[in-house]
């Protein structure tokens, strides 16, 4: 038996099991360390939403606010639906600039209305496919052009809200699509006098833009309709439009057929970008 290990004896009788032990100790293996997992990089989606949150911060209780159209748009209007629903935003009017737009500030609970009612808008929220160092933007990959215009055009401060990709060097310099919204009548024609406006562009290639056929049925592709009831011309440049872009933009709005175009010059109040490194904020100088 083992005798007591007690402190309160005189004499401190050692723990025999201490002195003595039949089984060898056994070393308990150590676990290995967890492993460290670095932080996941975020993606492009949550570089997206922060910079529409920080966008949002901006907003006061009370504002006319438009709202705009994409993927990023999508994440302000989230934010916004939330802010209200919480009682930290009250009396927001959201002036949407697509039926998307419209359809989905509706559902979070964002009270509408339009440039009619509210021609001056406080703060225009909205996302851009380019921007240039000079907050030029190229707007309307998704077709919005048009109203984005209108209603960022009259807006007090008009705050763009980018993931770092949309960065570039020169307007069209991503050689994606810089768009142009036609009227559908003789559209041919008007992309012709375009194709004329750019002719020795070195790369320049105009195409109509295309949507699915609505049957769904693999047969071939319809022409892209706006919200407006117009086509689109998609510019493509190589390297980037090269020039005075204000004196391409009122030759591209001489062209009789063009209804607007998707450059956004001089027009963005700041730049929100979100990057794997934080967020940086350029200002209009
Ligand atoms: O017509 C679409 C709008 O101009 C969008 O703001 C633009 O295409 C950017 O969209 P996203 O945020 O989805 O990249």
């Amino acid at each position: 038996m083992h005798a007591v290990c007690s402190e309160t004896l005189d004499m401190a009788i050692p723990c025999p099991h201490l002195l003595y032990s039949e089984t060898p100790p056994v070393l308990a293996t150590l676990a290995p360390p967890p492993e460290v997992k670095p932080p996941a990089a975020p993606t492009q989606d949550d570089l997206k939403r922060i910079a529409a949150h920080r966008a949002v911060e901006l907003l006061e209780s009370g504002m006319v606010v438009g709202l705009g159209t994409g993927s990023t748009a999508a994440h302000a209007l989230d934010r916004i639906g939330e802010l209200l629903r919480r009682g930290v935003l009250r009396d927001i009017v959201g002036i949407p600039t697509s039926k998307k737009t419209e359809a989905h500030a509706a559902a979070v609970g964002i009270p509408l209305s339009d440039l009619h009612a509210h021609p001056i808008v406080d703060l225009s929220i909205d996302g851009a496919d380019e921007v240039d160092p000079s907050l030029n933007l190229v707007k309307g990959r998704g077709g919005s052009l048009l109203r984005e215009k209108m209603i960022e055009g009259a807006s007090r401060r008009f705050v763009v809200i980018v993931d770092e990709s949309k960065m570039v060097p020169r307007l069209g310099g991503s050689g994606l699509a810089v768009p142009v919204e036609v009227i559908p009548f003789c559209w041919g024609h008007t992309l012709g006098r375009l194709r004329i406006l750019f002719d020795g562009e070195p790369g320049f290639d105009a195409k109509l833009r295309r949507a699915a056929s609505a049957a769904g049925d693999g047969g071939k592709d319809e022409p892209f309709v706006t919200d407006n009831g117009n086509y689109i011309v998609n510019l493509f440049f190589d390297n980037g439009i090269h020039g005075d872009l204000d004196l391409i933009s009122d030759k591209i709005l001489r062209i009789t057929g063009v209804v607007e175009h998707g450059m956004f010059l001089g027009m963005a109040s700041s730049v929100i970008i979100a990057g794997e490194d934080g967020v940086t904020v350029l200002e209009k100088q």
